[in-house]
């Protein structure tokens, strides 16, 4: 039974924000503004004795002042959020604590090769919360049966790796990234038990990645030749054109409260592709993510990564409960920093996002709240469902259920019960129906399921329409009034990995600009929002200096790195070519 106190607002808070005093920075603000108005106001008293060129000079300079004026509204009254974990224990007892299914999404098992993977699900396993209220979705978009066969090793793998790592309260628990710093010790001290059981680990994580290396090694014709049986259902497939492919990998069976016993739930789904069925990339994944969850485990929170980010800190999904549990006020989605390992000395190309994540993540934490930046994030579903803070009590007919969300009864239901706010612990539904349900899970993955229905479409599921389909959905959920966290804990909760070079850098960075612009030049623009909806109108303008940052950046990059080479003494430039060529 939950304890009494359990979303008492009179009980000291799970977390709190606090407004940050960056005096001079202030200062500086408001001098330079001072100084752009008095070079605005010279230019346009000066202007009729100059030709075209102060004009130029003039509406450039304007173009600069707004965009000033942009960055300093965003950072004007900047916040930051404490959490506090150890307070959970006195407000809900661990099997009052609500579901949490989380989602890993993979497109390609070369450019993200299987390994990373496997990390990020190892990881996420692992994580220190009720073993029986998590499960984890893997997203394949690349339909391959190298990634499906490295996620049957590895849930065989963390038969071992997850009660090593709770055991001994392992830090760092993407194995990785575990063996391979200096000093390997777990929270405990170093018994010679742990150091024993510590070098068998190591051990049986090099036979998983041998494994994987060896199968990585085979040709694609031998895979299906090889790889009868469970991985049958992958012979002849095309990347772009196959059916539904679903398998629950682990199902954690235990019909009652386990505590801390066995794994969470594993399930691999490659949705079904057609070349005359736009797939919708990462934002068409997160959708089939969510309704297969939606009929599997249905649980009321979804965290979802990318499959190059593990999760750094054991405890990031308690970090997260003390935002999504407090009483106070119901927040829309917790968004944890992007945080990277490996970077480059001095980060030439600011793949790290310092800047954004300690000025800009504080400014927008004192407005309306953290954007959402696509990995690292937990959502409420009935949130991603498109109920609205105002009317939270979700009731809908069958009817309407179906008329959103799609044809499938099953998954009607499951909506119904999420967005009345219900959460798997009370329907207590989920155990042992993982296998029962994959047929309608097979159904709702299908590339023609979303024709008639609203998916993907403002409101509900995760947006389509550009390709920062992360900012999209997060400015939805804005948009329709509801606020937003960003927890920063200590260790950082999730680490990836950047690109790290200048090329790689730029198609990003472009990638980003063009989803951005997509966002700016329709419908849904911000601007447009605060006018006929719920964005708050500093939230607006942070959304506008985003846009405008990041084309600004896409387009700085190649004339900062021409400037950069052009200054480069030609002898230098002249070695470097020799030791690229050598
Ligand atoms: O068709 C696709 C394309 C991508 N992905 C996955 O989406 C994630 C992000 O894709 P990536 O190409 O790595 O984009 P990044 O620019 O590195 O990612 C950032 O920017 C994206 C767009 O804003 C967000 O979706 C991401 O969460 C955010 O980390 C990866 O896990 C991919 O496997 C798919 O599942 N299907």
């Amino acid at each position: 039974m939950a304890k009494a106190d359990r979303y008492s607002p009179s009980s000291s808070p799970l977390y709190e924000r606090f407004p940050l005093k960056y005096t001079n920075h202030r200062i500086l603000d408001v001098v330079v503004s001072l100084l752009l108005a008095s070079l605005l106001l010279y230019r346009l008293l000066h202007l009729h004795h100059h030709g075209i060129a102060w004009l130029i000079a003039l509406s450039c300079e304007s173009w600069f002042a707004f965009f000033w004026l942009l960055a300093v509204s965003t950072k004007w009254t900047p916040a930051e959020f404490k959490t506090y974990p150890e307070r959970l224990s006195e407000r809900v007892e661990e099997r009052g604590l609500p579901a949490v299914d989380m989602f890993v999404t993979t497109a390609d098992p070369v450019l993200e090769p299987p390994i990373i993977t496997v990390n990020t699900v190892l990881s996420l396993m692992a994580v220190d919360y009720p073993v029986s209220k998590l499960a984890c979705y893997v997203s394949d978009d690349g339909c391959s049966p190298l990634t499906y066969y490295s996620l049957v090793e590895a849930s065989k793998f963390a038969r071992l790796w997850v009660p090593f790592c709770k055991k001994y309260n392992v830090h760092v628990r993407a194995p990785f990234r575990y063996f391979s710093v200096a000093e390997v010790s777990s929270g405990n001290g170093e018994s010679s038990e742990f150091r024993q059981e510590c070098e068998k680990m190591k051990e049986e994580y090099g036979k998983l990645c041998c494994k994987i290396e060896e199968a990585t090694g085979k040709q694609p014709s031998s895979w299906d030749v090889t790889y009868s049986g469970d991985l049958a259902a992958f012979a002849h497939v095309e990347r772009r054109n196959h059916p539904t492919i679903i398998k629950v990998i682990w199902e954690n069976k235990y019909d009652t409260w386990a505590g801390e016993e066995g794994l969470p739930h594993l399930v691999y789904i490659s949705r079904e592709k057609h070349p005359e069925h736009p797939h919708h990339y990462r934002a068409g994944a997160m959708n089939v993510l969510t309704r297969v969850s939606g009929v599997m485990t249905n649980a009321p929170l979804m965290l979802n990564m990318d499959c190059d980010m593990y999760a750094n800190n054991p405890l990031i999904v308690r970090y997260a409960m003390c935002v999504l549990l407090d009483a106070r006020r119901e927040e829309g989605f917790v968004q944890f920093p992007q945080s990277f390992y490996g970077a480059l000395k001095d980060d030439p190309f600011g793949n790290q996002l310092v800047v954004l994540l300690q000025f800009v993540g504080a400014g927008i934490s004192g407005i309306q709240g953290a954007f959402y930046g696509g990995t690292g994030c937990f959502h409420r579903r009935k949130v991603i469902y498109g109920l609205c803070p105002v009317d939270n009590t979700g009731e809908f007919s069958e009817k309407e259920l179906l008329r959103i969300f799609g044809t499938s009864i099953e998954f009607a239901e499951s909506a119904g019960l999420a967005l009345k706010g219900h959460t798997n612990s009370q329907t207590n539904t989920s155990r042992g129906r993982l296998l029962d349900s994959v047929e309608v899970a097979n159904q709702v993955a299908g590339c023609n399921y979303e024709s008639s229905s609203n998916w993907g479409k403002p409101n509900i599921g995760w947006q389509y329409g550009s390709t920062t389909e992360d900012v999209l959905t997060g400015l939805g959920i804005h948009t329709r009034g509801w606020s937003s966290v960003m927890c920063n804990p200590y260790p950082v909760a999730f680490l990836g990995c950047a690109p790290t070079g200048g090329p790689a850098s730029l198609t990003q960075q472009k990638r980003w600009a063009t989803g951005l612009l997509e966002i700016l030049i329709s419908g849904r623009n911000p601007l447009i929002s605060v006018f006929t909806a719920k964005l708050q109108f500093r939230q607006c303008l942070a959304y506008l200096w985003i846009n405008n940052n990041s084309n600004f950046l896409s387009s700085a990059i190649p004339s900062s790195l021409l400037i950069a080479s052009s200054t480069t003494p030609i002898s230098s430039r002249s070695c470097k070519i020799q030791e690229s060529t050598s």
